[in-house]
């Protein structure tokens, strides 16, 4: 069997819940290398200061009109998305040219949104350090998102004093808006998740096609989540339902895609 294909059922055998496109490898990496990756990206880069969060972009920008403005990627960096590729069979041959980095205290998360239209549609997310939930929820129709969204550029996430999270959607009562997320368009649903995938430290998160371009993500300003049934994230894990898992120190993750229209040197604009 060629590298690529065992690859692609590595994938499929990995494939959880019942949206068509989302994988979970539990351990892509060892606690050696989380522990050495931790040190990388605490010890170089500016962090950006968000609301709730801190963001680092490895790569170059993106830019609306011009695709990438690259700029390479460090090499601790470009070993770990070589062999994101690799391993998983992901873009045909290409490589991943830009990273995020994402840095949440306890209790913190990121609001539901799309990632950009310029990044190939598909995501892979490499957690480190704290557990966290990622919930994906079906996009509503325009005219559905504007009798329900406080307008543009805002949405919700639960409310930072909720404790549980269960594999249910959070009322809209305990709902507030925040800042957009920086990679792409926003909008609101109020409608259960499509899916909720535990993001454990080390385990590495891909999704894709219709999970990317169909739903919104985002992870729960929650400092505990709790799982009441037993699903396929759960089971990969080795985990059993019911359970809680909290979220007691930073959780820092890395979101690897690949932006196919590249303008290579910055470019001032
Ligand atoms: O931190 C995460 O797991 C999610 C990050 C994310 O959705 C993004 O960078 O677009
Ligand atoms: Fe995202």
């Amino acid at each position: 069997m060629s590298e690529s294909n065992a690859a692609k059922d590595k994938l499929e055998a990995n494939r959880v819940g019942k949206l068509p496109s989302v994988y979970l490898l539990p351990d892509f990496i060892d606690e050696i290398a989380e522990a050495r990756l931790l040190s990388q990206v605490h010890s170089r880069g500016r962090w950006k200061q968000l609301s709730g969060r801190r963001l680092q972009e490895y790569g170059g920008t993106v830019h609306q009109k011009h695709g990438l403005l690259q700029a390479p990627l460090p090499s601790w960096m470009r070993a770990l998305t070589e062999r994101v590729a690799s391993e998983t069979g992901l873009w045909n041959g290409a490589l991943p040219n830009h990273v995020l980095l994402n840095a949440y205290p306890p209790g913190s998360g990121i609001m539901s949104h799309q990632d950009g239209p310029l990044y190939d549609p598909c995501v892979c997310i490499l957690s480190l350090g704290c557990p966290a939930t990622m919930h994906f929820k079906r996009k509503q129709p325009l005219h559905q998102q504007q009798q329900q969204q406080p307008g543009p550029g805002s949405g919700f996430v639960s409310s930072p004093d909720q404790t549980l999270r269960s594999r249910q959607h959070s009322p809209e009562s305990s709902c507030q808006p925040v800042q957009a997320a920086e990679t792409g368009a926003e909008s609101a649903t109020h409608i259960n998740p499509a899916l909720s995938v535990l993001l454990m430290p080390r385990s590495l998160l891909i999704f894709r096609h219709s999970a990317y371009e169909e739903c919104l993500h985002g992870i729960d300003e929650v400092v505990q989540d709790h799982f009441s049934h037993q699903e396929d994230d759960l089971t990969l894990y080795g985990l059993q339902a019911p359970c809680s898992l909290h979220r007691k120190s930073e959780r820092v993750s890395l979101t690897i895609r690949r932006v196919p229209r590249v303008r290579r040197g910055l470019l001032r604009l």
